[in-house]
């Protein structure tokens, strides 16, 4: 049997759409499936191109590299269709384009493809959500320390956590009042949405409003096209850290009060009020009501983000928490800094003891880095190591001259000064733990140190 034009006619036909064009991308043959698709008569098919009926489709690609182009889709009068092209040549000659539909199963491809499109967009948000979950793997486990003043700081945390009103926190400088943000964070029910952070002295004043509220494209010379997302939008849902919020200039201040009372906020230049859901933590390392009387804080930003306060104590005020903070950071800062000091020297830990610690956990953590990279190479840190560390002047010792303030108290440096000093307070273990603001714990401690207990 010989294959008439006819019968291959017929075979074409009975194919998925197909269509052949020159090298102009001029359909030269199309078949009756291609005709249902592109509602085209196949006697006007010659009149078109490629880029009339598919102009961003593979076959034009095919048509300009004159390689095959597999898999790709294409949608015509609202159907997607799945195609290859494919170049044929005659003799070595590139002759024209072959595209087929292929049709089978199409149905399942699409919405297999679909799923796989929407599965995709879902993993990439999960990521997002993943990794501002992981920036913020701060837990209130991070907040080293078990004194009391310490587990008191923790209890108020996870009271905090549950409510959404605005928290202030105050402290000293390095007393770790970032930490308990983000440990009131992870604890509240925002945490699976971000914290955005924003350093009130870190911006210059002319940026402060478009930094908080962003704004609309066009703007202003300069700005980005499509305009900015303020942080206060940025944390929506979650929780905005305005940390420093002591040096957020006077005249800016009262930007602040209508997305905190209010709720909602506007782009600049933007015409319609953009209502938020934001929780606000503030942090201060100057006691705010101080910058309000001295005229530096307004009266009613004050009111506004001083709903519930939050006190992270000074560390000489929790001395217990030293030798735990101490070993805490010897174990990270050994792997950070591949060095292998494995014990810390008692006279170590009275001299960071006696210390007043003026810039806090901070500075210890910075101490122990200094002092680690002057002990490369030995297994046990010595006062030589740390001495010339604490440079902070310290009051004078306060506790053998037999004084009483405990702030002023220093802890005795050697067992004969510890024993004067304990028989000049009748042995009193509560007095002279007061004295020296440690716990009794610690003072024990100290005392078998001392082999005085
Ligand atoms: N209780 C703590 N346990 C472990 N690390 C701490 C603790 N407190 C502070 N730190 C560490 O000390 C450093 C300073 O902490 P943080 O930035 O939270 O302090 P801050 O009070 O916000 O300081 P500042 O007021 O200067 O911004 C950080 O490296 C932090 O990890």
């Amino acid at each position: 049997m010989r294959l008439t034009a006819k019968m291959a006619n017929t075979i074409l036909n009975s194919l998925d759409a197909l269509c052949f064009t020159d090298t102009n991308g001029r359909y030269v043959y199309a078949n009756s499936k291609w005709s249902e698709f592109t509602g085209i008569p196949l006697e006007d098919a010659h009149k078109y191109r490629l880029h009339d009926v598919v102009p961003e489709a593979g076959s034009i690609t095919t048509l300009q590299t004159q390689k095959p182009v597999m898999d790709y889709t294409v949608t015509i009068n609202g159907k997607t269709l799945f195609c290859s092209s494919f170049p044929i040549f005659d003799e070595g000659r590139f002759n024209g384009v072959l595209s087929i539909t292929r049709m089978t199963g199409l149905r399942f491809a699409t919405d297999l493809a679909n799923k796989v499109i929407r599965l995709s967009q879902e993993l990439a948000e999960r990521d997002a959500k993943i990794q501002s979950l992981a920036k913020c793997s701060y837990s209130i486990n991070n907040l080293i320390g078990d004194s009391v003043p310490m587990r008191k700081l923790k209890e108020e945390i996870v009271l905090v956590s549950r409510s959404k009103s605005t928290v202030l926190i105050e402290g000293e400088t390095g007393t770790g009042k970032e930490l308990v943000a983000h440990a009131i964070h992870s604890l509240s029910p925002r945490s699976a949405e971000r914290m955005v952070r924003i350093n009130c002295s870190a911006i210059p004043s002319e940026l402060v409003e478009s930094e908080f509220f962003g704004y609309v494209e066009g703007t202003f010379t300069g700005a980005s096209k499509a305009g900015k997302i303020g942080k206060f939008e940025l944390a929506n849902h979650g929780t905005l850290f305005l940390d420093e919020i002591s040096q957020l200039p006077l005249a800016l201040q009262p930007k602040l009060l209508r997305p905190l009372q209010e709720s909602e906020v506007e782009r600049i230049g933007g015409k319609q009020p953009i209502p938020i859901d934001v929780r606000v933590i503030a942090a201060t390392n100057v006691p705010l009501v101080e910058q309000m009387k001295k005229g530096l804080f307004r009266e009613d930003l004050y009111y506004r983000i001083n709903i519930i306060q939050i006190h992270v104590p000074p560390l000489r005020q929790r001395k217990e928490d030293i030798p735990l903070l101490v070993s805490t950071f010897l174990t990270t800062l050994n792997a950070q800094l591949n060095t292998t000091v494995s014990h810390v020297d008692d006279a170590v830990m009275v001299l960071f003891l006696n210390y007043d610690w003026p810039g806090n956990v901070r500075e210890l953590r910075n101490v122990m880095e200094a002092a680690l990279n002057r002990a490369q190479g030995e297994d046990t840190l010595l006062a030589r190591h740390v001495e010339q560390l604490l440079t902070h002047k310290l009051p004078e010792p306060a506790a053998v001259s037999g004084g009483l303030n405990p702030a002023a108290a220093r802890i005795p440096s050697s067992r004969e000064e510890m024993l004067k000093y304990i028989e000049s307070r009748k042995g009193n273990k509560s007095i002279i733990a007061k004295e020296l603001g440690i716990s009794r714990t610690t003072l024990y401690k100290l005392l078998k140190e001392y082999k005085l207990y």
